[in-house]
């Protein structure tokens, strides 16, 4: 049995599992990209029932901890609609003791859950609350569901669930916000979380208009006295304001430095291992794999789909590098980034 943690062709460690517990979402955002589902949309509540168990979960994770995955993320569609969420945070964290075990939720079911997924191991959440106007919260989710978002953070933070607010910034929307959520991440002693639009599913349509670049919030910080560290996971810029408050820029968008430090490969909701978010050919399929098979049996061949979903891996968006991007001097090369990038075809 393998024991270590497998790397991609382009060095890059595997290091963190997201799986997508359901399609099923209670919510409908404008730019809801599924995780690069090819079903395209969040489906309504009770029109597509969970595939993969909470024992298939335990299969997943136990062989994902044997190849050295120590993150494990859940996310959707909605985690909190599947109604044995519970029992899949247990039976994770029974088999990755000692793994990171995080979910993205909208919050609008949180205030129940919270202290069930504490207790069952959850360590962190990183709710979305993209606006705290009551409309354009509405207009950006197509749910009046502020303030049960905010119950649900207020109750997470009363369990000790470690907490990040998630905003996508959405051009005419709440680009103009981002003051006053960093203002409520400081009082609430949380991270913020800013997440640039990708054209993924949902966020495909009108991306051009809704698109807006967080390199100019990025200098709207700096202005404000913050200073910046890197995070190893996507090379992400994270700000300290002057009081404290960190701020998360997620910039995937046609960000080779992004995809550089990517980590990690997806369990979609059918149970279909996938490479990129991006990825659009058939990925690697888990379930025939797994069920109906001794423990020891499912646990091995859920190995061997993550060493063959390893090797599909590659950064989507890429530098372009050819020689004459070198320039060289008396003490050897130096390598020059060109503007352009350029991305694999999938
Ligand atoms: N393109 C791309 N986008 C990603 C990837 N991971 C996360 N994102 C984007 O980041 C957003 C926020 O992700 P979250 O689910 O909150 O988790 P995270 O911030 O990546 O993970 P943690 O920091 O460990 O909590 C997602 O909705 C995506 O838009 C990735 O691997 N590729
Ligand atoms: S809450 Fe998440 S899964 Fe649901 S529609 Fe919004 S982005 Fe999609
Ligand atoms: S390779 Fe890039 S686009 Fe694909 S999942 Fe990783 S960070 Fe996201």
């Amino acid at each position: 049995m393998l024991e270590k943690r497998l790397i991609d062709a382009y060095g890059r460690p595997l290091e963190n599992l997201r799986i997508a517990v359901t399609r099923e979402c209670n919510y409908n955002c404008i730019f809801c990209h599924l995780e690069g589902d090819p079903i395209g949309k969040p489906q309504k509540i009770g029109t597509m029932p969970p595939e993969l168990t909470p024992e298939d979960y335990s299969i997943v994770a136990e062989a994902a901890s044997k190849i050295g995955i120590t993150g494990f993320k859940l996310t959707g569609g909605e985690p909190l609609v599947r109604n044995d969420i519970v029992d899949i945070v247990h039976n994770i964290r029974k088999y990755a003791q000692n793994s990171d075990i995080s979910m993205t939720t909208n919050g609008y079911l949180l205030e129940f859950y919270a202290k069930k997924l504490r207790d069952v191991g959850l360590n962190r959440v990183n709710i979305s609350i993209h606006s705290l106007n009551r409309e354009t919260y509405y207009k950006i989710t197509g749910v009046d569901g502020l303030e049960k978002a905010l119950n649900g953070l207020d109750e997470a933070l009363k369990y000790n669930l470690k907490v990040k607010i998630n905003a996508s910034i959405v051009n005419g929307l709440n680009n103009n916000e981002v003051i006053e959520l960093i203002k409520f991440a400081s009082d609430k002693k949380v991270t913020l979380q800013l997440i640039e639009l990708q054209p993924i599913n949902a966020g495909s349509r009108q991306f051009n208009s809704l698109h807006y670049p967080l390199s100019l919030i990025e200098d709207m910080l700096i202005k404000n006295g913050a200073k910046v560290i890197n995070r190893k996971l996507h090379n992400r810029p994270i700000y300290i304001m002057p009081d404290g408050t960190t701020v998360e820029m997620v910039k995937s968008y046609n960000n080779p430095i992004f995809c550089a430090g990517c980590m990690r490969v997806r369990l979609l909701a059918d149970g279909t291992l996938t490479p990129c978010i991006n990825w659009r050919k058939p990925g690697v399929s888990l379930l025939p794999r797994i069920r109906n098979k001794p423990r020891e049996v499912a646990i091995k061949n859920a190995i061997d789909a993550f060493i063959e979903v390893n090797t599909l891996r590659r950064p989507y968006t890429l530098y372009n590098i050819n020689t004459n991007q070198y320039i060289t001097n008396n003490d050897g090369a130096r390598l020059v980034l060109p503007k352009k990038s350029i991305k694999f075809n999938y």
